[in-house]
């Protein structure tokens, strides 16, 4: 038996579709809906992902202003950076891109990102009021993990899953999620003592780990829901996740692809955020 194929194209296309439909009705109401996305690193595939956000916001009728600082510059001007994007009335959405430069630490700088425009959870205020329920986006990447398993109407409530992976941007976020949706979590990293052993009894599996094949069908429970966030490069310039699919598909009921999975809802996310912040703004200014 091979496990069913978790596609994120669709989804995003979905989402995508109306996000635009939103962000032509706030551009109408004189309220065009704009992205930063503040670039200080010369990393290829941060690039790529830049082009893509890029690309995407402009089919969707959202303005995106890249602004590259460039590799050389200093966390001061970053933080600069971001205040002055944030105080900018004509900008709904911010995002700082990682890597960063030189031991700079995005939890740190991104707290300059007014909470309001953090479209990509970054400040951590943001996580924290995620936490503690009040409005606050959540990280595109996280939010894209439960948004595929409610598309695919998989079950949360009373299932355990394991997070592998406990980084603020991914791990943390999306294993707060599901905990907000009633599930078990158990968060797994590279100290977990026997990952197989933790993650072969859970219904779901979340990889968000960063290597390529880690993930083999020792991991998985038969019949488990796997998600696959990870992007790894491989060296014919394609992309692969952190789930070794040739074995994981044997006994998986169902894993998302990559690419193809969790990547373009993250993206199309991004988007919807935007807009959201837009629309929000737009009803402060009017009263
Ligand atoms: N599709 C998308 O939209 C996105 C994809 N990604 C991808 O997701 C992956 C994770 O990203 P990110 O969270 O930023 O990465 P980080 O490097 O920040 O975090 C990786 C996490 O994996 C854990 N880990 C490392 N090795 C092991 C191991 N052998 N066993 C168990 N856990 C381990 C680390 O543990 P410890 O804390 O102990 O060090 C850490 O918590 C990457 O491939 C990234 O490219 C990221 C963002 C968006
Ligand atoms: N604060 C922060 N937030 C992020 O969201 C974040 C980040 N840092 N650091 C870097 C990673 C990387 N990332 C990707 C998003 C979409 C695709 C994506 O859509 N990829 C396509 C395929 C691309 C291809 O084939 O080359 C897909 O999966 O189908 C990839 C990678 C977001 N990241």
């Amino acid at each position: 038996m091979s496990a069913a194929v978790l596609s994120g194209k669709e989804l995003a296309e979905t989402i995508r579709t109306e996000t635009a439909t939103e962000a032509a009705g706030l551009a109408a109401a004189g309220i065009p809906p704009r992205l930063a996305v503040v670039v200080a690193t010369a990393d290829e595939s941060s690039a790529w992902y830049v082009r893509s956000i890029a690309r995407a916001a402009e089919k969707a009728g959202i303005v995106c202003d890249v602004v590259d600082l460039g590799p050389a510059a200093g966390a001061r001007t970053i933080r600069e950076t971001l205040t002055r994007l944030s105080d900018d009335p004509a900008v709904h959405g911010v995002i700082l891109q990682t890597p960063l430069p030189g031991g700079a630490a995005l939890e740190d700088l991104a707290s300059a990102i007014a909470f309001e425009k953090d479209v990509d959870g970054a400040n951590p205020l943001s996580l924290g009021r995620l936490v503690a329920g009040l409005p606050a986006f959540a990280p595109a990447t996280a939010e894209a993990v439960v948004t595929i398993l409610d598309h695919y109407a998989i079950e949360l409530t009373g299932r355990h899953v394991a997070v592998v992976g406990r980084s603020t941007v991914v791990g943390k976020p999306a294993a707060h999620l599901l905990l907000d949706r009633n599930a078990t979590v158990t968060v797994c990293h590279s100290r977990t003592a026997d990952l197989a052993a933790v993650t072969s009894g859970t219904d779901v599996l979340v990889a968000a780990v960063g290597r390529a094949g880690l993930i083999t069908a020792e991991h998985v429970r038969p019949g488990a829901i796997v998600v696959d966030v990870g992007t790894n490069p491989t060296d014919d310039g394609g992309l692969t996740g952190d789930v070794d699919a040739g074995s994981v598909a044997d006994r998986a009921g169902a894993l998302t692809p990559v690419p193809g999975g969790v990547g373009p809802v993250t993206t199309a996310l991004l988007l919807r955020h935007t807009v959201h912040a837009a629309a929000r703004a737009g009803e402060k200014g009017s009263g």
